[in-house]
């Protein structure tokens, strides 16, 4: 059981006031809050060890490297990586995608097919639609259904032998409904796709085991998992890993460079080129051991009682409407009240120091299904508690009274 206020406490940043009131952060599914231990690893990387890594002879560097590359271990065991070299680490989700994208770019040819979903954040639309766009590779979409699940007899029947990436969310961003993606895998290798799971939402309420999935890429971004901003994790297979080109070009990732021909690096360092954010990366270890400390059983438990607490709540409010109403969902709840923007709503209660996202949430194709032009998303962390969630209930009944 998780003493709240104890954990509260290590995050200086809730007990800010907005507006003149206390900060009500419910803007987790877009960037999570930083614990002191974390704030504090950023600072001692700086004060002690900073240094360039990987090539350095002085201790320094060997100290910043160690510590890089120990932090690249402890996230290949967080999500069960067969090999560290498995573990790149990149400036986020966007950033994991994109260097996927570019490696298919020398595989896919016309005709080939990409098999994105409905759900998708732009993130892991836009980067394949360009790749198609390059290859003349075709782009199909799993349809979602008005709870906001995915269609899985939909999915089966888009499958063939011209399916060569299947690409989805774990979690989606704008419902968080989460997908029956072990499932999904397995169907895609039947027809010898490889599979990318866009882990963004996904990582701050679970532990993601990628040789369990047997996913063949898993992206996520550190910041919304108590990590800095600028971080982030592409696991990639090794076979996958050993079979893209590298992503972008410089130092770092090269054996030998002559005008004449230059040989590239092994993994992981192929995929790594230039100083990388090496305080970012050394304390997304460190956010990494902080979860753990706290324990995702308990961040689930924590989060599916604010869950439902919130759902319960909002729809006593007459004329509320949820989005994502299907059965296996994260802490997030996405509404809109009947004839109000949900712009509107969510500036008034931020006046409340109700902090919540509005609009499309880059999720565009998600608010076309349901037409409408954003929602409101109140998405919760296991810091956050159901006064927090009463306190938001009550400042939304306070607008939508003001714009009735
Ligand atoms: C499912 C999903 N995929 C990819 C991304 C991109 O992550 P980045 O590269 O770290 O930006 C996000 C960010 N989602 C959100 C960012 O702000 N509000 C959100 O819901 C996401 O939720």
């Amino acid at each position: 059981m998780l003493d709240i206020q104890k954990i509260r406490a290590e995050f200086p940043i809730l007990s800010q006031t907005v507006n003149g009131k206390p900060l009500v952060y419910f803007d987790n599914g877009a960037t999570s809050q930083k614990p002191q231990i974390v704030i504090d690893a950023i600072a001692k990387y700086y004060q002690e060890i900073n240094a360039n890594i990987h090539r350095g002879v002085h201790t320094l560097s060997q100290l910043a490297t160690d510590a890089y590359e120990i932090s690249r271990s402890k996230v290949q065991h967080h999500i069960n990586a067969k090999f560290a070299h498995e573990v790149l680490f990149t400036s986020g989700t966007t950033h994991g995608i994109n260097l996927v994208t570019n490696g298919f770019a020398s595989i896919l040819k016309p005709g080939d097919e990409v098999i994105v979903s409905s759900l998708e954040h732009h993130s892991n639309i836009v980067p394949w639609q360009m790749l198609c766009e390059k290859t003349g590779a075709v782009l199909r979409v799993i349809p979602m259904n008005e709870d906001g699940e995915l269609i899985m007899e939909a999915y089966e029947a888009l499958l063939s032998e011209k399916t060569k990436v299947v690409t989805v969310n774990h979690i989606s961003n704008a419902l968080g409904i989460i997908n029956p993606v072990k499932y999904m895998i397995e169907k895609a290798h039947a027809v010898g796709a490889a599979v990318l799971i866009d882990g963004a939402q996904a990582v701050p309420h679970l532990k993601p085991d990628v040789q369990d999935l047997d996913c063949d890429f898993y992206a996520f971004s550190g910041h919304k998992m108590c990590g800095p901003t600028g971080t982030g994790i592409l696991y990639g297979k090794e076979a996958w890993l050993n079979k893209l080109p590298p992503y972008q070009g410089g130092g770092e990732m090269i054996k030998e460079v002559t005008f004449e021909k230059t040989t590239y690096a092994d993994l992981p360092h192929k995929f790594e080129a230039g100083t990388p954010n090496i305080a970012g990366g050394i304390v997304l270890g460190t956010a990494i051991d902080y979860l753990n400390s706290v324990g995702f059983e308990n961040i689930q438990k924590q989060e599916e009682e604010l869950l439902a607490h919130a759902t319960k709540s909002l729809l006593e409010i007459e004329g509320l409407k949820i989005y994502g109403t299907g059965k296996n969902k994260a802490s997030v709840v996405s509404f809109n009240i009947d004839g109000i923007h949900p712009y509107d709503i969510g500036s008034i209660i931020d006046k409340l120091g109700i902090a919540v996202r509005t609009g499309h949430h880059c999720a565009q194709p998600i608010m076309n299904f349901f037409c409408i032009p954003g929602t409101i998303r109140a998405s919760f962390s296991f810091y956050n508690t159901k006064e927090e969630i009463d306190l938001m209930v009550e400042a939304v009944k306070k607008a939508k009274t003001m714009l009735s």
